[in-house]
């Protein structure tokens, strides 16, 4: 791939046979995931749709009360299409009795464990039809810190973590994920009328330009600052990458052993599988 501009064919082809090879590797052939109605679990169900056959691929809405009616009538849309196994879970019960407890929590507690609640019900599920869990993080949304670790960050598998929201929305173009879902504006839907832009203070597109110089081609803060880029938007950009890198390893564990999991204890996932 060169820069942000993808060969959406051979990717499309990659991401596909990601998915099966490791699914199968498990001795598994269903995955499940969440469907929001969102753009990218919808390319995701489309990437393990193709993979595993729609007949294997299981999606869960999961709407609480404030969902916006529209992402589920997305959500239904993008199963339709596909003909792959859909189900509606609502979490409002769940949700609002643990709040009852601490009912002064604000909207990012709230939207935390919301993330968690489906996390839950998608690892239930994924045992109950013997699959796997597909992620659903894009690499923008990794690099940033912009989603709940351990709810929508986790999952088994993930074929969509080293391509940027930009790559996201090209190669769901041309996987033909319906043109409503493409076209709307990101959003977790915690409220009416929530943006991820809005919330991050600057466009997907521009975080996007930004974090593929600073990540994947290395560039230093006076390179980016010669490229053109803000000096306050490269800093503001750099904490969050930065601020989040917890989000992106395994727990930290005390090392009173010689042989410490992850850290002398090392094997690749399939451990030769
Ligand atoms: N240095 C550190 N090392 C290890 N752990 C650390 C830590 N600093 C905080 N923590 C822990 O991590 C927690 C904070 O992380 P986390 O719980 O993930 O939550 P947090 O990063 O505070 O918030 C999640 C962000 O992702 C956004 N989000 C979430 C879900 C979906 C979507 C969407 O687009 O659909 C967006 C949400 O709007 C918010 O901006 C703390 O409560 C603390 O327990
Ligand atoms: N109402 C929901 N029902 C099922 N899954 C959900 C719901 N809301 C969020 N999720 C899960 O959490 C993930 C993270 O949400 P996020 O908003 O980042 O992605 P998206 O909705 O697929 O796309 P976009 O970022 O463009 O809105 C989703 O991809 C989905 O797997
Ligand atoms: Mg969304």
């Amino acid at each position: 791939m060169g820069g942000l501009t993808v060969n959406t064919k051979l990717l499309r082809q990659i991401l596909v046979g990601f998915v099966r090879d490791e699914v199968y590797k498990v001795g598994v052939r269903k995955g499940v995931l969440g469907l929001s109605g969102g753009i990218d679990s919808a390319l995701v169900a489309y990437i393990a749709a193709e993979a595993l056959g729609p007949e294997n691929v299981h999606a869960y809405c999961m709407p609480y009360r404030t969902s916006n009616p529209e992402s589920e009538a997305h959500a239904r849309l993008v199963a339709e299409s596909l003909g792959i196994n859909f189900k509606v879970i609502e979490i409002t019960p769940m949700i609002d009795a643990y709040f009852t407890m601490t009912p002064d929590a604000d909207n990012m507690r709230r939207g935390n464990k919301m993330a968690r609640e489906r996390m839950t019900i998608l690892y239930d599920h994924s045992a109950a039809v013997g699959g796997l869990v597909l992620g659903t993080s894009n690499k923008t949304e990794l690099l940033l810190g912009y989603g709940t670790l351990h709810g929508d960050m986790a999952s088994a598998l993930n074929p969509i973590g080293d391509i940027y929201k930009s790559q996201v929305w090209a190669l769901s173009e041309a996987m033909g994920v319906p043109s409503e879902v493409i076209e709307k504006k990101p959003s977790a839907d915690l409220w009416a009328g929530q943006t991820d832009e809005q919330e991050l203070g600057f466009t997907y597109r521009e975080a996007d330009e930004l974090l593929y110089r600073m990540v994947d081609q290395r560039m230093s803060r006076e390179e980016l600052i010669s490229a053109g880029f803000d000096s306050a938007f490269i800093d503001n950009v750099h904490r969050k990458v930065q601020g989040s890198h917890f989000k992106r390893r395994l727990p930290i564990i005390a090392k009173v052993s010689n042989r410490t999991i992850d850290r002398d204890f090392r094997y690749a996932r399939d451990w030769g599988k």
